[in-house]
This record gives C-alpha cells, sequence and structure tokens, in this order.
C-alpha cells in the first residue's frame, strides 16, 4: 500500500511539472490559472477533433496548429506569471503558500492517476490550511454571488460607522486602549469557548461593558463564525463599529464584508503580498471601510509601514503557524526606530491576542498601542459585560 495515497482514478493523463514552492496568484487576475504542460484540454488532437471534415483536412490542421501553438505560448506566458507572482510573495517573506490551483499535482504511475500527499500539495499549519480552504468556499460563493451583484446590493446597504474614529474617542475618554471585544465561538488553538452562544447577546453586552468597537469572526469551518452573525448583530442596532474578522484574500471578500453590515476589515501581512494590501486598501478606502493590517514580525511590520495609507496595524502576538502567544510581541515590534515611525505617521496600534488580565494591558498600551483586540478572556465569561470590567480592572463603560 503506498503512503499517502489519498485518491485514485482511472484516467491516465500528462502529469504536472512539479508545483512551485509557492502558490501565490495576484488578487486582481481573473486569468484561469493553468500549467501549460498539462493543459492537455487545448492539445492540437482535442482541437482538431472539434472541427468539420473538408476535402483533405490540411488546411484546417495547419490553422489549428497555429491557434493551438498561439495558446501554448499565452499559457506558458500566464505559468511564468504566475511563477514571478510567487517569487515575490516569496521575496517578501511570506510563507504562506496559495492553494495549488489546480488542484493538488497528479503523479502518472501506470494506467492510473494518483494523488499523493506531499509537500507541495498538503497545507503545512493551520494558517495555510485556513488559506487552502478559503480559497474554494470564495470561489463557491462567487458563483452564486458574483461581484456585478455584490456592486448593486452596495446601494442598500448600511452607511458605514467611523471605526479608527471609535477607537480614538474610548482612548482619549477612558486613558486606556480602546477595546475591540471579539464574538468570538470557537478557534482553532483553543476549541469551543463557549457552548450557550448567541452572537447579538454577547454583541450588545460588550457594548453595554464599554467596548468602542466589535469584531465577528465570519468564518464557519475553523471558528464557528458567520456572515448571518455579523448582520445579525448590524441589525440589532449594536451602535459600536464592526470588524468582519475575515481571512480574506479577494477583493470580492471586501465587498461581501460590506453589504452584510462591516465597517472594517482584516488584511493579514503574513497572507498577502504588498500589491495586494494597497490595491485592498484603496478597496476598503473606495468603499468606506477601515483596514485593520495584522502584522506578526518585524519584517512584516517593515513591508506594511512602507504602504501608503496605512492608518490601523493590529500587532498579532499569536503565532498563527504555532498558536504560541508572548504579549512581548508588541513591545518587541513597537520598540526603537519602528515606534518612532508609526507615532510620526498617527498610526493607531492594536495589541492583539493573549490578553487576560489588567497587567496585560497596561504592559501593551505602556509598549504603546492605543487599542486592544481580546476574544477569549472575556467572551468566556457568564457576563461578558463583567469580562470587560475584570480585563481592564474597572467600569470603563462609564
Ligand atoms: O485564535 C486562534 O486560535 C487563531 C488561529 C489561527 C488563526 C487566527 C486565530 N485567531 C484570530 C485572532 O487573532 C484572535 O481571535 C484575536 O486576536 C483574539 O485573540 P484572543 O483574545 O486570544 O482570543
Amino acid at each position: 500500500m503506498m503512503e499517502g495515497l489519498v485518491s485514485l482514478k482511472a484516467t491516465p493523463k500528462i502529469s504536472f511539472r512539479s508545483p512551485p514552492s509557492v502558490f501565490h496568484r495576484p488578487c486582481l487576475s481573473t486569468r484561469p490559472f493553468m500549467n501549460p504542460l498539462g493543459a492537455n484540454r487545448h492539445s492540437a488532437a482535442s482541437i482538431r477533433a472539434q472541427q468539420p471534415d473538408t476535402k483533405d483536412g490540411s488546411a484546417l490542421v495547419s490553422t489549428v496548429s497555429m491557434e493551438n501553438k498561439e495558446i501554448s505560448e499565452l499559457k506558458v506566458k500566464e505559468w511564468e506569471l504566475g511563477m514571478f507572482q510567487e517569487e515575490v510573495a516569496a521575496s517578501q517573506g511570506i510563507r504562506i503558500r496559495r492553494r495549488p490551483p489546480t488542484g493538488p499535482p497528479l503523479h502518472y504511475a501506470g494506467p492510473f492517476e494518483f494523488r499523493i500527499q506531499n509537500e507541495g500539495n498538503t497545507p503545512r499549519n493551520i494558517l495555510e490550511e485556513i488559506i487552502w480552504h478559503k480559497d474554494t468556499e470564495i470561489s463557491r460563493m462567487k458563483e452564486r454571488q458574483p461581484l456585478s451583484l455584490l456592486k448593486k446590493a452596495l446601494e442598500n446597504a448600511p452607511l458605514t460607522r467611523d471605526f479608527v474614529g471609535a477607537l480614538k474617542e474610548a482612548n482619549r475618554r477612558t486613558g486606556l486602549p480602546g477595546l475591540i471585544a471579539e464574538v468570538k465561538k470557537a478557534s482553532p488553538s483553543r476549541g469551543i469557548l463557549r457552548e450557550d452562544f448567541d452572537p447579538v447577546e454577547i454583541a450588545l453586552a460588550y457594548e453595554n461593558g464599554g467596548a468602542a468597537c466589535l469584531s465577528v469572526l465570519t468564518d464557519e469551518k475553523f471558528f464557528k463564525g458567520s456572515f448571518s452573525n455579523l448582520e445579525a448583530i448590524r441589525n440589532a442596532g449594536v451602535q459600536c463599529p464592526l470588524l468582519c474578522k475575515e481571512f480574506i484574500i479577494d477583493a470580492w471578500q471586501i465587498y461581501y464584508a460590506r453589504i452584510k453590515g462591516a465597517d472594517a476589515v482584516l488584511l493579514i501581512a503574513a497572507v498577502l503580498p504588498d500589491l495586494d494590501i494597497k490595491y485592498m486598501t484603496k478597496i476598503c478606502k473606495m468603499l468606506g471601510l477601515a483596514a485593520l493590517v495584522e502584522v506578526h514580525d518585524e519584517r512584516e511590520m517593515d513591508r506594511v509601514l512602507g504602504i501608503e495609507g496605512i492608518e490601523l496595524i493590529g500587532i498579532n502576538n499569536r503565532n498563527l503557524e504555532t498558536f504560541d502567544v508572548d504579549i512581548s510581541n508588541t513591545r518587541k515590534l513597537l520598540e526603537g526606530a519602528r515606534g518612532q515611525l508609526i507615532s510620526q505617521k498617527g498610526i493607531i496600534v492594536v495589541g492583539e491576542s493573549g490578553l487576560f488580565t489588567p497587567d496585560d494591558v497596561a504592559y501593551v498600551q505602556e509598549a504603546g498601542v492605543k487599542a486592544v483586540l481580546v476574544g477569549e478572556s472575556i467572551v468566556k465569561q457568564k457576563d461578558p459585560r463583567l469580562g470587560i470590567s475584570g480585563l481592564f480592572g474597572k467600569d470603563i463603560s462609564l
């Protein structure tokens, strides 16, 4: 029995060239990403087979061969462009690869075609698994609701509220970091956080407890969240601006979040190359949304600081590949020249993950954050409102 064999089909085909090390594609592109060496759907034989018979067939065959040559050349160019994008992502230190666009690589073995689990077609960590799943999920969602439909729906979308302004105002009012309270039922690292999970009830409790903004997880598979939760919270009349906490890899998702009632979206630098961050930030501005750009390390911070127009940076203390949480990460990334540049640019920094006590909040505030994003420690409390006063060591709703 072959190890790692996950599926077996009895249709022999040409095997694909071995996969590249990363699979990034530009989010702007709508091109079908195809390996020219595997593009046997357009082989001369298959095109010829589709043509009506001619007297001797020769003229037609040569025209078709020409077309086929052009198609092949085009495909080689597409493939090279794809490779170039992958190299760009790798050169920016992005370790999270995109899902192999043609599916797991095929291996030609005798009369059968095997799909063999290997380093190239298996996610290397949870974040990569989430991103690969997102890829298929979004493709399905886009089929049902293409961008043209979403653009029409924008006409009836609720007005956006000022997410960054709400954080600044809370910070000014309380002298403490503005709170983004997360509506989080479960997570890959902690499992189910709260069994009796009523998103609207939790959102209202957070608002009454003094949260400046809310973060609503919309991923279903890994976090047991949903866009219905986001919509329900918005429709319940919650005034706090809402962050759609999603794994965004395609601009389509930003439009979708906007029509579902979001005021802000998350852009993860570990996943998105600089060009995507720039492009998506512009789309956010156009749609009236704030963009919370999340970084984990110095390299990601430096990349993001090099992008014009960034107003809000989140420092995640959770390593999304290993799940290790270390709040000193916030301090490390705000030390020295980086911290100074951030103040000069007037960027608001959000400390994210692993904050449980007033000491934790004081520690990241001392490091320079003006806001915090907190899930587990407050959502687990029977009364999430009390969770907030426990986190800050006092009632911040006053
Ligand atoms: O929370 C996780 O296990 C997780 C795993 C993989 C990717 C993202 C993940 N969390 C997203 C977050 O950043 C947190 O939900 C958020 O910062 C709140 O963190 P916490 O207060 O520790 O719940």
